[in-house]
């Protein structure tokens, strides 16, 4: 296998490679892979940045003593150390979680839409703070954090206003005198495994309808990004959420464990995972030795379909929106760009001349849009995907390569034209700043093209034929669909996949769904006295 410097020279030798987007001039740059170091972000309260978790209302170290470090996946730096925890400090948890679960499911939906609001507000309150944090720790820029603060802190004030209508049903029944009616109840303790890219949102769209529903806790914050988790731990206590309702569990190399122990453990009634789709089957794989309820939110392949009668400029803003989020790093993120004849030169063309705007550099950093990769891990894959379509056929328009001036995370944000059905971007998720650009000619050609893949999250195409419009937004087999915009994330729409994207609806009123089971009561004999009673 070609080494990736190597890949990414031939790349860059590409004569199609007609010009360079915009570098950021860092003045600490080292020469030889990482970035300089970089200050701690300076928090307006310092208190939110912690090196303990949170079990059972207190801030606890993995009793073996072990930690694990985090990196700013920028410079590669070491910027702080968590607890390694391990099965005896899950199982901990878990009993932590069991132990507040009684009083707490029979508080009234009221109250817990209080304790969220709390939250919410002072999640709003500490935005900037909470905002530095997902940026030293992911990467992505600050402007993006400030969003991903608000998008999350949005869940908690959605289901604050779910909880109190958490209503069941009264149902004719079918036998004489016998009245039907269902109540909803908590599930009970769940366990929640969240991923790097979204270090509050994802956390907050499990926590906020799992507290509404009355369930007590225990998360997996992700390795690479344990401290956002973490402040939001803390502002839970200050908001005065029981002790035991949250619990936070910390792990690198014990992962594979703590998964295990959260999946098998009788005491943990549902899990809700984010992530792969490979660990995905893992956990439901393990959750099957106790019939776990489960929401599978899995990787995707998004196609990204620009017919000839679409607004162009939109559809390059939307796929701008959509392919570069978070440096294409969003389950939600165009994969598959399909772009009609009429309009493909065009395209390109335009997509190429906004890519060329972008500037990549720290996140914190004034003017930067665009941060790095999370792992060297992952500047492989995008790399490995790049030289694949180059070797096939493709064209890069612009990027293409590492960017390791910058350091050994960054990648730049890239256009290649001529993409093919046998090139790796077309079936695999490259998850990096890669627009690869395919052709086809008719709507029933791209269908078939957009569906030839084994998940199904989100799907994008812009049209301005309001028939098709509902015609391939129901062809597409994708749990979401973005018709004539690139950004469709929002707490009140439903999140979720199909085939090996996963199950389960996120966020909306149905995200709350997902941590209840309804229980269903038949009062016999019409409420009168029973036979014998006096
Ligand atoms: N559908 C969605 O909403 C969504 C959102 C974000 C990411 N994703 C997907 O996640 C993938 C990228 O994230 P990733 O590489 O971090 O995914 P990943 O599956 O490797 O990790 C996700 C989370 O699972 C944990 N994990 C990994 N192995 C585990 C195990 N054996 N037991 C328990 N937990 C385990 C990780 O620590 C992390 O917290 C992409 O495929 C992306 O599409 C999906
Ligand atoms: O990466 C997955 C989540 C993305 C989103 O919620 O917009």
């Amino acid at each position: 296998m070609r080494s990736i410097l190597s890949a990414s020279r031939a790349i860059a030798r590409q004569p199609t490679c007609t010009s360079r987007f915009q570098r950021n001039t860092l003045p600490t740059i080292a020469t030889r892979g990482y970035a300089m170091s970089r200050p701690a972000p300076k928090l307006n309260d310092p208190s939110l940045l912690k090196d303990k978790t949170y079990v059972n209302g207190e801030w606890i170290g993995a009793k073996s003593g072990k930690t694990f470090e985090v990196h700013d996946p920028a410079t590669g730096e070491v910027i702080g150390t968590m607890p390694e925890f391990d099965r005896a400090d899950t199982e901990a948890a878990i009993a932590a979680a069991q132990a507040a679960l009684p009083s707490f499911r029979k508080t009234t939906g009221r109250e817990r839409s209080r304790l969220l609001r709390k939250w919410y507000q002072l999640m709003m309150d500490n935005a900037d703070d909470l905002a530095k944090l997902i940026t030293w720790e992911n990467g992505k820029p600050l402007a993006d954090a400030n969003g991903e603060v608000t998008y999350a802190a949005n869940f908690f004030e959605w289901f604050a206003e779910e909880a109190p209508r958490l209503n069941g049903a009264t149902i004719p029944s079918s036998v004489p005198g016998n009245r039907i009616f269902t109540i909803k109840e908590p599930v009970g303790v769940v366990g929640l495994i969240t991923p790097w890219n979204f270090p509050a949102a994802m956390v907050t769209r499990k926590i906020g309808p799992a507290l509404a529903a009355g369930c007590t806790v225990v998360a997996k914050s992700p390795g690479e990004t344990p401290f956002t988790a973490a402040a939001l731990a803390e502002l839970a206590h200050r908001a005065g959420i029981p002790k035991g309702v949250i619990n936070i569990v910390t792990s690198d190399k014990n992962t594979p464990e703590l998964g295990k122990t959260i999946t098998t453990s009788p005491a943990v009634k549902k899990v809700s995972f984010t992530g792969s789709t490979g660990v995905g089957k893992l956990l439901m794989t393990d959750s099957s030795s106790t019939l776990k309820k489960l929401s599978f939110e899995l990787g995707g392949n998004a196609p990204f379909i620009v017919f000839d009668d679409a607004d162009l400029d939109a559809a390059v803003a939307g796929a701008v929106a959509s392919k570069f989020r978070s440096s294409g790093q969003t389950c939600v993120c165009a994969n598959r760009i399909y772009v009609q004849s009429g309009l493909y030169d065009r395209f390109v063309e335009k997509l190429a001349e906004k890519v060329r705007g972008f500037k990549v550099g720290y996140g914190t950093d004034e003017g930067v849009t665009h941060g790095p990769l999370i792992s060297e891990k992952a500047i492989k894959k995008v790399t490995e995907h790049v030289s694949d379509a180059v070797s096939k056929g493709a064209q890069v328009v612009i990027g293409g390569s590492p960017l390791r001036d910058l350091g050994a995370r960054f990648f730049e944000p890239t256009v290649i034209r001529d993409m093919k059905p046998g090139m790796k971007i077309a079936s695999e998720e490259t998850f990096g700043p890669v627009a690869g650009i395919f052709r086809f000619d008719t709507e029933a050609e791209v269908v078939a093209l957009a569906n030839d893949t084994d998940v199904g999250l989100a799907g994008y195409f812009f049209s301005r034929d309001v028939e098709r419009v509902y015609r391939i937004a129901e062809a597409l087999e994708v749990g979401m669909v973005g018709v004539n915009t690139g950004l469709i994330s929002d707490p009140a729409a439903p999140f979720g996949g199909v085939k090996e994207s996963g199950f389960g609806r996120e966020g909306s009123v149905m995200g709350i769904d997902e941590y209840v089971v309804t229980k269903m009561v038949t009062l016999g004999n019409n409420g009168q006295p029973l036979q014998g009673s006096s």
